[in-house]
């Protein structure tokens, strides 16, 4: 296949192999720096400010977060968003907890403490149990957490805890009917942030950064138990660091875990601040890529819509080798002119799937014979229509 023929998809972050050799080289092209790409595959990269190129269809997230992907402006052009539901799910979890022995035991000073021990010293056993005592901490068991987001991390996280012999508190005003089926029974409902706040030992954060997210802990701190931990996995925007550095200074927190450290909390006594760890497995990098990488290329190719976070859901089984993806504003009688135009250049709809999501649809139309650019460039002219694409499959 010629060049020009093959589907290209930049790459801005280092993604699993696993999941990049799953687009076959004799239909994609795949590099770090193609013009015009059809698709963009990202991690953290922060794309607010870069010009995407009107040629890009799909956007693909291998991750949780898309907070560094302008999602309104790709809904406004017709371009969904995919990311990967619990593809790194686990990996946080693990980290959440290791987060939580880190401060329950005070581990990182007592590793600075041995650190600064001269391997040359003459008594060095008598150093390590004088100095001991600095360190005693406490046990996770019989302590209370408190989860402010019950999603694919939150749920992860109450279960290992309640493992562990913690109480839990959860709150999340719009969880999922699969995320409630996955929680524990022992966990409580919390019916605000500040319940949780105010009943917790340890407070860990699993939410996304959107605006009704952002300082979602800030001056509520003071509703924290004295010397409580907070832990922030989530994004750094959720909490306000103000707010934080003030607790720490009076001793309302004991500790600050985060995956996002910054000038004001580097070597902080009190912070433990991790450099954006929390997905950084083998594990979670591969589920993550296989994962995006698949929706993307379902998508390309035939039109499917699995976890995009600004399209519907949508698949339909392929009976027609000829296929129409369109986009389009969820305002009356898209479907009626989308059909009539098709009727005016003959094209007998073999079938079709329309399905919304907020303000904007998405509509799979299968037809009986090939599409031609005219019909294409008809259904574009159509108002509130955002993007069409023709998908022909050739078996
Ligand atoms: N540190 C990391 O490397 C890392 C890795 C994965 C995810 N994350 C971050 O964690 C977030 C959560 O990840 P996830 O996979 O669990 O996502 P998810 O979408 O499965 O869960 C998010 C949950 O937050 C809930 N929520 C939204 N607004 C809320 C509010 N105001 N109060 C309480 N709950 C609210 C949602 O209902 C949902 O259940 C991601 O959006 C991302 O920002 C960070
Ligand atoms: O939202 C996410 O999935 C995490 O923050 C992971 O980000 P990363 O893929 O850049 O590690």
């Amino acid at each position: 296949m010629g060049d020009r023929q093959r589907l290209r998809v930049l790459v801005l972050n280092q993604i699993s192999a696993l999941g990049l050799k799953r687009l076959p080289g004799d239909g994609y092209s795949v590099g770090k720096d193609l013009p015009e790409p059809d698709a963009v595959l990202v991690r953290s990269a922060d794309l607010h400010g870069m010009e995407i190129p009107p040629s890009v269809k799909a956007i693909g997230r291998a991750g949780a977060g898309t907070n560094n992907i302008p999602v309104p402006l790709m809904t406004r052009r017709g371009v969904p968003v995919f990311n990967t539901p619990g593809g790194n799910a686990n990996a946080v979890k693990e980290l959440v907890l290791a987060g939580m022995l880190m401060a329950a035991r005070n581990l990182p000073a007592a590793l600075r403490f041995v650190d600064s021990l001269d391997p040359t010293m003459a008594d060095m056993d008598r150093a390590v149990e004088d100095g001991k005592k600095a360190f005693a901490g406490l046990e996770l068991a019989g302590h209370t957490l408190g989860i402010v987001g019950l999603g694919k991390v939150g749920c992860l996280v109450a279960d290992a805890a309640i493992k562990l012999g913690m109480h839990v508190f959860g709150h999340d005003p719009e969880i999922t009917v699969d995320a409630a089926w996955n929680l524990p029974a022992q966990v409580k409902k919390a019916t605000s942030v500040t319940e949780v706040l105010r009943h917790s030992d340890f407070v860990t954060l699993h939410v996304p950064l959107v605006e009704a997210t952002r300082g979602l802990v800030g001056k509520n701190i003071d509703q924290m138990r004295m010397g409580a931990v907070l832990l922030n996995f989530a994004r750094e925007g959720v909490v306000d660091e103000a707010a934080v550095l003030e607790a720490l200074a009076s001793r309302r927190l004991a500790s600050y875990v985060c995956d996002f450290p910054g000038p004001a909390l580097n070597r902080h006594e009190q912070v433990i601040a991790l450099p954006h760890l929390g997905a950084s497995t083998r594990e979670a990098e591969e589920n993550c890529a296989v994962m995006v990488v698949d929706q993307l290329r379902d998508y390309l190719e035939h039109g499917q819509v699995a976890n995009a976070v600004n399209f519907p859901q949508v698949s339909m089984a392929r009976e027609s080798a000829y296929r129409v993806a369109i986009a389009n504003a969820n305002v009356p009688n898209m479907l009626g002119q989308i059909s009539t135009t098709m009727a005016k250049f003959g094209l007998n709809i073999h079938n079709m799937v329309n399905k919304s999501r907020g303000e904007m649809a998405y509509t799979l139309v299968d037809v009986d014979s090939a599409v031609g650019d005219a019909v294409l460039d008809s259904l574009r002219a159509i108002d509130g229509v955002l993007s069409v694409r023709y998908l022909p499959h050739h078996a």
